[in-house]
């Protein structure tokens, strides 16, 4: 990551250009009119600001009105163990109410306790539960940032209810303590973590990540969201946001300052090192969302189409990748006419694998006639197969290539889809020369690696074993390759301008919504680079660097782009000044 090296001239005006109203015009009629221009331009596509700007630290709420919430933290149900989390300011008063005759446990340490109903006397009749662990965790420096209560009560269904229809009866103070504590509630979804954010506690990126190690069901999504909890993506995008807002501070300093002071670099010379930054910037943006578009595939699944003619053995070959009798395998050709969807956990990726209709020519085949439900299913076998990120040609060993087969493969191969051939049926041949001629064949035709060939037969062993014959399908093999393949299309790529690969790992975690903001960011940088591309092309012509100047209009432009650009980077991490903190809160709370 290039360091961001900020001059004197771009702080000084960053931190005039935040109150610019207060400049006084001075300088040139030039001058002015960039100024001018500026504040036209600026103020015609600046949105409204209906939040005040959150800063680290500031809280969201005043404590004195933020209710107390609580809730089940675990899953509902009989269980051994129900964790009831409470957060806010009267967490020492549900403590004391419910457990009157202890003092409040350490903080952080565990607490053995007897729960009593708040609104009567310790006794046997009024116990709610006889035997709890009890947490107490001060602020700020809790889950929430504000005081947290856990209470690890039996997991039955009737006391998870007793104590949770105990909590909002706490609000009375048990001694004569007079300080507001507020109302106490039961927590909306996402509260607890919405207050986490308010709080400072989590950023946004955090948060999304958090949503999907939740909804993390293989192990690669496991891998994807623990790396995104923790890491350090918010703090990339306020990096890049932050080299934004110094590189407009150039661009400010040249309105603002140029005829009034002596500057080192000649404006056209000035504009071209910024439009170097941004060009790295960009470029690192483009491999950061590369790697989210990667990182989507782990998220949603690979899409992988099997693709072959009728009868070469593809419903077969599904059974054996999912291990179980997913589609119908019968001798007859055409047995699969739709698109067989399944879902299935492949080596820690989430795969859906689509068995299709076989393909070949509409009208008589041999004693066979293709219908017009089989013409149908074959028109939806190309088109899943050319939407697919993954596509396994399945093609018998003892047929030939079907043209159809053919055709559809070498399209998915222009459109870029991953394309691999399984040979199947390689039981049923005993010439040696067949694996190689196979190669030789498909490389001619199809252009495919021989790394991406594979000679299977999806006869299972058992079967084999009663004909005497031995196993020479290698599924394993395919298998492996597979997963090969699948590791090559998810791992993150590492753009050359900064080659280190752990934080590059980390972008893989890029959520959708980070994905659209960076790509728009994009646009506004592209923007930019074009409005400064005529002082850019001065920098390679010493003479024209010297004597031109950029233009006026131009530098507005390119600044506002970069304004646009860094807000665009704020949405992301809902920090931001005009970030449209609620409208990000909403999108990523919904969920
Ligand atoms: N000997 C042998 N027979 C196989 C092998 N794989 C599949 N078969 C047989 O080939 C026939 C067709 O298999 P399917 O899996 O239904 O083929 P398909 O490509 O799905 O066929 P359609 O649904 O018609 O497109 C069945 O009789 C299978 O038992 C193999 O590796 N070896």
């Amino acid at each position: 990551m290039r360091a961001i090296v900020l001059s004197p001239r771009a702080i000084h005006a960053v931190q005039h250009s935040c109150c610019s109203a207060a400049l006084p015009y001075r300088g040139t009629h030039a001058t002015e009119t960039a100024r001018s221009h500026r504040n036209a331009f600026t103020n015609c596509t600046r949105r409204s600001l209906s939040h005040a700007p959150r800063r680290s630290g500031e809280r969201s709420h005043p404590i004195a009105v933020d209710p107390t919430i609580y809730a089940l933290s675990t899953a509902s149900g009989r269980a051994a163990i129900a964790v009831i989390r409470v957060s806010g300011p009267a967490c020492k008063r549900v403590y004391e109410r419910l457990c009157p005759s202890k003092p409040l446990p350490e903080p952080r340490s565990a607490a053995l306790r007897k729960l009593y109903a708040p609104n009567a006397p310790p006794s046997t009749s009024t116990l709610l539960d006889s035997g709890a662990l009890v947490l107490y965790f001060p602020a700020p420096h809790t889950v929430t940032g504000d005081d947290v209560l856990e209470l690890h009560v039996h997991g039955g269904p009737a006391i998870v209810r007793a104590v949770l229809a105990a909590i909002p009866q706490c609000t009375e103070p048990l001694t004569g303590a007079n300080e507001a504590v507020g109302s106490i509630r039961y927590a909306e979804p996402g509260e607890f973590t919405r207050r986490a954010f308010a709080n400072n506690r989590m950023d946004l990126p955090q948060i999304e990540s958090l949503g999907e190690t939740l909804s993390a069901t293989t192990e690669q999504q496991r891998m994807l969201s623990v790396r995104g909890t923790t890491s350090t993506l918010a703090a990339r995008y306020e990096q890049w946001r932050q080299l934004l807002l110094y590189a407009r501070g150039e661009l400010e300093a040249l309105i603002d300052f140029s005829e009034d002071q002596h500057f080192d670099e000649s404006p056209a010379m000035l504009c071209a090192s910024v439009a170097r930054q941004i060009q790295t910037l960009s470029t690192l943006m483009e491999a950061h969302v590369a790697n989210a578009v990667r990182g989507e595939l782990l998220r949603s699944g690979i899409s992988v189409a099997l693709l072959g003619a009728p009868n070469a053995g593809k419903s077969s070959l599904l059974n054996r990748i999912v291990g179980r009798e997913a589609a119908i395998v019968s001798q007859e050709a055409g047995t699969t006419r739709d698109i067989v969807e399944v879902g299935v956990d492949l080596g820690g990726w989430l795969v859906k694998i689509g068995d299709m209709a076989g393909l070949r020519k509409a009208g008589l085949v041999g004693a066979d006639v293709v219908g017009a439900v089989e013409q149908e299913g074959i028109k939806r076998a190309k088109q899943r197969a050319l939407q697919s990120d993954v596509l396994i040609v399945v093609q018998d060993a003892t047929a030939d290539v079907d043209t159809e087969v053919a055709e559809t493969t070498k399209q998915c191969v222009e459109l870029g889809v991953n394309v691999v051939v399984v040979i199947n049926k390689v039981d049923q041949s005993d010439d040696p020369r067949l694996v190689d001629g196979w190669k030789t064949r498909l490389r001619a035709s199809l252009g495919i690696p021989l790394e991406k060939m594979f000679f299977v037969s999806c006869r299972d062993a058992e079967e084999l074993a009663r004909e005497h014959s031995s196993d020479p399908g290698h599924i394993q093999v395919f298998l492996q390759g597979l997963l090969g393949t699948f590791a090559e299309m998810t791992a993150a790529l590492v753009p050359e301008a900064d080659p280190d690969p752990s934080i590059w790992q980390e972008s893989l975690g890029a959520t959708e919504r980070q994905r659209a903001l960076l790509s728009e960011c994009l646009s506004h940088l592209g923007s930019f680079l074009d409005a400064v591309q005529d002082p850019l092309q001065d920098q390679s012509n010493p003479q024209a660097r010297d004597d031109e100047e950029p233009d006026s209009t131009d530098i507005v432009v390119a600044a506002e782009s970069l304004r646009l650009a860094a807000d665009t980077l704020a949405r992301i991490t809902g920090r931001g000044e005009d970030g449209g903190v609620e409208e990000v809160l909403g999108v990523v709370f919904e969920k």
